[in-house]
């Protein structure tokens, strides 16, 4: 298959999460977080499963970063754990910690790769959660105090920060259906957690940038919502999602404002944070899976509107369906209704899943993986034809890995893991993007 060609100066990378990969969850000093709480919850994850062990990326991310050396990568999203830094949440940092991340970021930076550092992946310290966690105004001073440590020890050699990882994601699925950790179901009355974890962003800027950071953004989730139905409701269930999942968490970073059928939702006085909340990126950091289909709602349905799968498109085995052209007119939309406002794009996440086997050869076939990595790329090809200043491109992800509620079933790598013996297969897709990386 053609490779789309892209800028020499074009930043190709792989991300991960630290929950999701490190294992070693009571080593280190590390404290507990809500994810340890919630897979230790019966029924809340696939088959009891939980990440204790994960891919044991906490003694074996040398061997990880070998992989990324021979992939080519230019660079590589991590993620820090808060619960690692601060088992308690706040106060001093806990020495282990900070030397384990210490230990990572050299090891990247030795192999030549840039460190793209998430400050929160969804593993709030557990003690965070007990306060009230992003329900919590409070949460966002500690994690202002958090951010500022990590900034005082690693801007030094990090190249790019994202304080938060998809806060939709973690608003809707950990506070209004309860899928995630905390595993709360607010509905729509979990919305004040979008407005504290976009105060937390803000405030996580200005703590990275006092400390000396550069080239801070975002990595925000988001859907192009397609209505059912070209029908006046089933479009303006469409606006209505279309807030609640994409401008929710855009309009306040990048234009300093909130949508307005949204302002009955949000707690009291949050004008007054926008200016804290909209300070200026070096990027916008988007992640990128599936379109979301929407029309209005049923009978009795308390919602504004009703979520509608998408279909006629090639499946993942974690049920998302496969459209590369959705991430074009993701790129086009924002790019017209942001403007000047929106800095240069890195797309920090895109990938899917598949039932991967290493076969009796030792290789593992993912023709499908190659196909839609193609595909996405092809789309932001196209995005940037059309105008989208789009910088980077991260393959979510690197290894298979704790899927959170799903388990170890989704496969996202391009690595294979056998979580028996923690033996690492790159797959042929990992060939794939090694000869696109290093323009072979
Ligand atoms: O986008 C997300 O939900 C998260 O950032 C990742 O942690 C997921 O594992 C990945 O996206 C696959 O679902």
């Amino acid at each position: 298959m053609e490779f789309p060609t892209f800028p020499p100066d074009f930043l190709w990378g792989v991300s991960t999460s630290a929950f999701q990969i490190e294992g070693a969850t009571k080593e280190g000093g590390r404290g507990p977080s809500i994810w340890d709480t919630f897979t230790a919850t019966e029924g809340k994850v696939a088959r009891g499963e939980n990440a204790d062990v994960a891919a044991d990326h906490y003694h074996r991310y040398p061997e990880d970063i070998a992989l990324m050396a021979e992939l080519g990568v230019d660079a590589y999203r991590l993620s820090i754990a808060w619960p690692r830094i601060q088992p308690t949440g706040s106060g001093r940092p806990n020495p282990a910690g900070l030397s384990f991340y210490d230990k990572l970021i050299d090891a990247v930076c030795e192999a030549g790769i840039a460190p793209v550092v998430t400050l929160y992946h969804w593993d709030s310290p557990q003690v965070i959660e007990d306060d009230g966690g992003w329900l919590s105004r409070g949460t966002a001073d500690r994690f202002a105090e958090y951010a500022a440590i990590l900034g005082a020890r690693f801007a030094d050699r990090v190249k790019l920060w994202i304080p938060l990882n998809e806060p939709m994601v973690m608003s809707i699925y950990g506070y209004a259906i309860g899928e995630y950790a905390p595993g709360k179901t607010l509905l729509l009355d979990a919305i004040p957690t979008a407005h504290h974890q976009a105060l937390a962003h803000g405030k996580a800027v200005q703590a990275l940038r006092a400390a000396g950071a550069t080239g801070v953004g975002t990595a925000n989730n988001h859907s192009p919502v397609w209505p059912a139905a070209d029908t006046p409701a089933d479009r303006a269930a469409g606006a209505w999602l279309d807030a609640l999942i994409n401008r929710l968490y855009a309009d306040p970073v990048l234009l300093g404002s909130y949508p307005e059928e949204l302002h009955p939702y949000l707690p009291e006085g949050f004008a007054d944070d926008l200016p804290a909340i909209a300070q200026p990126l070096d990027f916008y950091g988007v992640n990128y899976y599936e379109p979301q289909g929407v029309a209005a709602p049923g009978e009795g349905n308390p919602l504004p509107f009703e979520l509608r799968p998408i279909e006629g498109y090639p499946m993942t085995t974690n049920d998302s369906p496969i459209v590369p052209h959705g991430l074009r007119e993701l790129l086009v939309s924002f790019h017209e209704r942001y403007r000047d406002r929106l800095p240069p794009v890195h797309i920090t996440e895109n990938g899917c899943s598949f039932a991967d086997e290493v076969d009796a050869d030792g290789t593992v076939r993912d023709p499908e993986r190659v196909d839609f990595l193609a595909g996405h790329l092809g789309a932001v090809r196209e995005a940037m034809d059309a105008g989208v200043d789009v910088r980077g491109y991260f393959v979510w992800s690197l290894l298979d890995n704790f899927e959170w509620s799903k388990g170890y079933a989704p496969r996202f790598g391009l690595v294979h893991v056998d979580y028996e013996t923690q033996r690492r297969t790159p797959k042929d897709s990992f060939h794939w993007y090694r000869k696109l990386v290093r323009h072979e």
